[in-house]
């Protein structure tokens, strides 16, 4: 007999019933598996891009300029997205929202870093970036939050940062083609000057070679094999004379350069300590409150080569990087940097430098800073956090060991709130009411939650310092070719944890017949103080 048809084929209406009854526990089975699950915490992960079997999303991932590849995924994943790399889940969070939602709000479980088996155990290069949510990273956190956080104490770094900012003006006067240099040799010379109390001459000191040195082979020492340790951690245990294994004699010599670094400048300061002949400093300041009865043990020593170690790694390139980019920002906005000298006359005049006392009372200057911030974030992709326990957002299961992505850039990008994200105006700062995220990029470009960058502070005033002495004193425009045509630089960012500007040429030159006399006079006044 022919059967009318059903949607589950061609069948008698006893075994149709039979059919319909299967079907209603399939679906009640399913019913209840749902509910199991959703009680045992088994939700839908956010959505992702398709991963492959034991590879993942592995093969997604370009090597290079990752948040790019995180931002596209964003446009058609939404905000939080899943994935995963080998057996490694990650979140990437693309924008301000999911950042103060998770790792803000939520701080005691997405503060914790990734294990990083190469840096922190193969070569220990244990620094408070790299270093997990431990008590050890809360000790050092509190020596830099005593060093960093407090305004008080971070205005009392402001003599040394003038002073350094007033010899990067002589740099630049005298030898304006190597200003890249200068502006890098500017923020080792803080950092020196405020951790050790050592005076930075030029790049060919001492110190800048060991610590250059070390961070410089750090990064050569991190090819594929390193890299591919981090994702499985037991290729720790390969001996070094395996095949594959020449990660781990090369991380041997890191050592020693990691070694020097972090050792050497302290050794000095604990020698001038003993002679009675210290000139403060952040060390001297952690070694008096360390030791007991004139002594310090092997332990804590290490515990503070290793916290002062990182300051040079965290707080250099960001702060160059970010001063670089100020000045291709100058170069290829001559209008913006009129406009900014045009501020700096009618408040500070010319007849002193500009000091950070000016700063409320130029918000044109101001608004240039905060969108070289966002048109470069110095930082594209955050430092990754780990989370430490299970969590749910949004009814998605964010599973414990996931690596978390911070895609700053996303935010900086955000066509919501950013017209034309590409291009560079400072405008969009000026005349703000609103207090939100977006209105100033400081808020997010230092990251997120109880990791958040603690040397913003000094960093910022770096920057500003750096961009109104310059704008004070000197002209930025482009060079020239010999044949007399204009060279444009071209806006590329080197692909890397910092984005760096790749190197460019321009034309600097006094503004005035007074720029030479003003540097000059602060100098002079700067050797007196
Ligand atoms: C423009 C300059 C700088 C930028 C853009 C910047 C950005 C950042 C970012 C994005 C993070 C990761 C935060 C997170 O995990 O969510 C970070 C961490 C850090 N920064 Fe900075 N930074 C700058 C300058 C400095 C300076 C001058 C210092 C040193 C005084 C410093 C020391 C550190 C340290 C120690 C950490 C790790 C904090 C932790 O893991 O608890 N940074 N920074």
């Amino acid at each position: 007999m022919i059967t009318k048809w059903t949607p589950v084929g061609v069948l008698s209406p006893s075994a149709s019933s039979y059919v319909g009854a299967a079907v209603l526990a399939c679906v009640a089975l399913w019913l209840v598996y749902a509910s199991w699950a959703r009680f045992k915490g088994f939700r839908r992960y956010p959505p992702g891009p398709r991963r492959l079997p034991f590879i993942g999303n592995l093969l997604q991932l370009p090597p290079h300029y990752q948040h790019l590849t995180f931002m596209d995924w964003g446009k058609q994943y939404g905000d939080v997205i899943y994935a995963r790399f080998f057996s490694t889940p990650v979140i990437v969070l693309n924008s301000i929202d999911a950042c103060r939602a998770l790792m803000d709000k939520k701080g005691a479980k997405y503060s914790g870093r990734p294990p990083f088996t190469f840096h922190n155990e193969i070569i220990e290069w244990r620094n408070l970036v790299l270093m997990q949510y431990t008590d050890q990273w809360r000790r050092h956190r509190r020596w830099y939050r005593a060093a960093f956080e407090s305004k008080a104490v971070v205005d009392t770094y402001r003599p040394l940062q003038m002073s350094e900012a007033h010899k990067l003006l002589a740099d630049l006067l005298q030898n304006p083609e190597q200003f890249m240099l200068h502006i890098k040799k500017y923020a080792v010379a803080i950092i020196m000057g405020l951790g050790y109390g050592i005076s930075i001459s030029s790049m060919d000191d001492e110190f800048i070679q060991h610590v250059d040195h070390a961070v410089e082979s750090v990064f050569q020492s991190g090819g594929p094999a390193a890299l591919l340790v981090d994702f499985f951690p037991i290729l720790k245990y390969l001996p070094a004379w395996m095949p594959g294994a020449g990660f781990k004699r090369l991380a041997r010599q890191v050592q020693g350069s990691i070694r020097d670094m972090e050792y050497i400048p302290l050794r000095r300061v604990q020698k001038a300590m003993a002679a009675g002949t210290v000139k403060p400093s952040i060390a001297s300041s952690i070694l008096e409150e360390t030791m007991k009865d004139g002594r310090l043990s092997v332990a804590d020593e290490r515990e503070i080569a290793s916290a002062l170690g990182a300051l040079y790694a965290a707080g250099t390139d960001t702060t160059a990087t970010t001063t670089q980019c100020f000045m291709l920002a100058m170069v290829l906005n001559p209008e913006v940097q009129k406009k900014a000298q045009a501020e700096l006359d009618r408040v500070v005049g010319n007849s002193r430098l500009p000091d950070i006392g000016d700063r409320d009372a130029l918000p044109y200057l101001d608004a240039i800073i905060m969108e070289v911030y966002r048109w470069c974030a110095p930082v594209p992709l955050g430092v990754p956090h780990q989370l430490l326990e299970e969590d749910e957002h949004m009814g998605y299961r964010m599973p414990r060991g996931s690596t978390v992505f911070s895609n700053i850039w996303a935010m900086t990008r955000d066509e919501q709130h950013y017209a034309d994200p590409e291009r560079f105006d400072p405008e969009r700062f000026l005349d703000v009411t609103d207090e939100s995220d977006f209105s100033d990029p400081r808020k997010y470009v230092f990251g997120f939650g109880r990791r958040i960058c603690p040397g913003r502070f000094l960093a910022d005033a770096s920057i500003w310092l750096a961009a109104a002495n310059i704008l004070a004193t000197l002209d930025i425009r482009k060079a020239r070719t010999p044949t007399g045509e204009e060279i444009t630089p071209e806006v590329q960012f080197a692909s890397g944890s910092v984005s760096h500007p790749k190197p460019f040429v321009c034309n600097i030159r006094p503004r005035s017949s007074k720029s030479n006399e003003l540097v000059l006079r602060a100098l002079r006044a700067d050797r007196s103080a």
